[in-house]
């Protein structure tokens, strides 16, 4: 792992600033972040709804506790050194000590970012239907709570509205820029449906935007090309590894179930070889046998 020397939040800050937009891709865990990291990527995501499928097994509901989310979170920068941003839904607690607690601790544990949301604690997916949200003002409050309890000024508060589908469109504008204006450093506009509305939400809180293009969802599949020329200033696939990773467990489950083999599908697998080297097995292995031969 390259040694680097500023703080997350500013590596992802650079990493904003470095390319247009921001291809910002989720790592459902640490072996994910390595490979987002060898793909090139120079940012990577934890997806609350990644941690509750993934790690917990359970719907996007606001079922999952900070501390679920903390320890995939320190799991990832144990390994990687790509800034991360991190999704932690309402907050995890309705008071600003809540929202405080999960902004230090998110910080402690090497977390570049977060984005934290206006649904109501009892939050859904962004994309499915019947959300809920608090109202502008308990937003505001929430991004002041989390502003105010950064130990770290580079760490970076993404404001997130679900207000398009549940108010519409001027309100999502307004809670955008009351976010801003409470400090919020970036903007994340929930499940957007046309490609003109990111250029609004960019031209009226004049900070950087987010683009969530996850698939099957309420957003098309915008190109990276189509959303620069939007404005967009980060696009985010939350869950394509995830949702590419879960088909090919699928696959292989139910070949080795039919078959009595994995002689079918052995060719869709990583190797043993692969893996090895995606997770640096032999520096690892030589550091071993040198304490060893030290020893003897
Ligand atoms: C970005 C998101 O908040 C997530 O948890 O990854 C989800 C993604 C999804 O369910 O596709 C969301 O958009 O609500
Ligand atoms: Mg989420």
């Amino acid at each position: 792992m390259s040694l680097n020397k500023s703080t997350p939040g500013q590596r992802f800050r650079d990493a904003v600033a470095s390319e247009h937009p921001l291809q910002v891709v989720g790592a459902i865990n640490a072996n994910h972040a390595l490979l987002a990291k060898r793909a090139g990527f120079k940012a990577i995501y934890l997806s609350g709804g990644g941690v509750a499928a993934g790690s917990l097994g359970v719907p996007d509901l606001g079922i999952t506790g900070l501390d679920d989310v903390l320890t995939d979170v320190r799991r990832i920068t144990d390994v990687c050194d790509l800034p991360l941003l991190v999704d932690v839904d309402t907050g995890f607690g309705s008071s600003a000590f809540n929202v405080a607690r999960t902004v230090k601790s998110m910080i402690k544990f090497g977390a570049a970012a977060i984005h934290i949301e206006d649904q109501v604690g009892a939050k859904r997916c962004g994309h499915r239907p019947n959300k809920e949200i608090v109202t502008q003002q308990e937003m505001v409050d929430r991004i002041k709570a989390a502003v105010d309890a950064r130990t770290d000024d580079s760490f970076v508060i993404m404001a997130r509205t679900d207000a398009l589908a549940v108010e519409g469109l001027e309100s999502a504008l307004d809670r955008a820029a009351a976010c801003i204006e409470a400090g919020a450093d970036m903007v994340f506009p929930e499940a957007i449906t046309e490609l003109e509305m990111y250029k609004l939400f960019a031209s009226r809180v004049k900070a950087p935007i987010l683009a969530n293009i996850t698939e099957f969802g309420a957003t098309p599949l915008y190109t990276t090309e189509q959303l620069a020329a939007a404005d967009v200033s980060l696009v985010l696939y939350p869950l394509s590894a995830f949702r590419a990773m879960n088909k090919a467990a699928e696959n292989v489950y139910t070949a080795i179930r039919r078959d009595g083999t994995q002689q079918n599908v052995i060719d869709t697998m990583q190797t043993r070889m692969e893996l090895y080297d995606r997770i640096d097995y032999h520096t690892f292995e030589q550091k071993l046998d040198a304490l060893f031969a030290a020893k003897k």
